[in-house]
């Protein structure tokens, strides 16, 4: 997989070079790319934002600064496109479901806005030649995408194969079966008087599966009940209704 990414702050994102994630690219598991916006700028200061038509607070990113950006990191006459990703508040939500659908393509491209976002043009006119997702990673707000685009390319490149040590875990992740994962224990078998639960320590692997089971239902229930309401019809059994 390639991954670009186009910022105004380069540095923001040299945690892709780290951990797992310097691994992945160690490994050649993946290619990243990270552009600095400024260099299609074209004056002294490098401008790249402009007040709000139809005024308001803030500042909107130029789009013939973007446009040159998208058109030299992903050429219009080039026999492959990309996926183009733009983090936004006002975005649909990124989900581990999008995680796996992104995972699945060769090339993506992350266009990290700020200020008071990206003009709209830029999406428009790059949808005509690309699919693009405008996504947010949660109901709050940040100074920028660079964060939401850490977080992304995280959740992705855990899911491309050789990344994982251990690609069970994927498998298990939360959400992988549409609930959270429940608690989670290691040793000391007592710690501060407080012992792991002896389902875990019985070696009954079938008790060990139906009480995990229980727990990441409680969990879910209690702090996001609203996912028991979208798993598909039949996902719960009549022990799992029982919980
Ligand atoms: O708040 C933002 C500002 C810029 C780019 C993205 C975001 C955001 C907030 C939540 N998900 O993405």
């Amino acid at each position: 997989m390639r991954i670009d990414v186009i910022t105004i702050f380069p540095d923001y994102l040299n945690p892709l070079r780290e951990a797992l994630l310097g691994k992945a690219v160690e490994r050649e598991r993946i290619s990243v790319g990270v552009h600095d916006l400024r260099t299609w700028t074209h004056d002294v200061h490098k401008t790249v934002d402009d007040s709000p038509y139809g005024g308001g607070p803030g500042m909107v990113m130029k789009p013939d600064v973007w446009g040159e950006a998208l058109d030299a990191v992903c050429p219009p006459a080039a026999e492959t496109s990309p996926r183009l990703v733009v983090p936004t508040p006002a975005g649909r939500p990124f989900t581990q479901d999008l995680a796996h659908e992104w995972s699945r393509e060769p090339w993506l491209v992350f266009a990290c806005g700020r200020y008071e976002g990206i003009d709209q043009r830029v999406v428009d006119e790059a949808s005509e030649r690309m699919p693009v997702d405008e996504v947010s990673i949660g109901d709050y707000v940040l100074v920028g995408g660079e964060v939401a685009v850490l977080a992304m390319v995280e959740s992705v490149v855990r899911l491309l194969p050789g990344v994982l040590g251990n690609p069970a875990s994927a498998q298990q992740d939360s959400f992988s079966d549409g609930l959270l994962e429940g608690p989670s224990y290691t040793r000391p078998e007592v710690w501060r008087g407080r012992p792991v639960p002896d389902v875990l320590r019985s070696g009954n692997h079938g008790a060990i599966a139906r009480w995990r089971r229980d727990k990441a239902l409680e969990r879910t229930w209690r702090r996001r009940p609203e996912l028991l309401d979208a798993l598909p019809e039949g996902a719960l059994d009549r022990k799992d209704r029982e919980a």
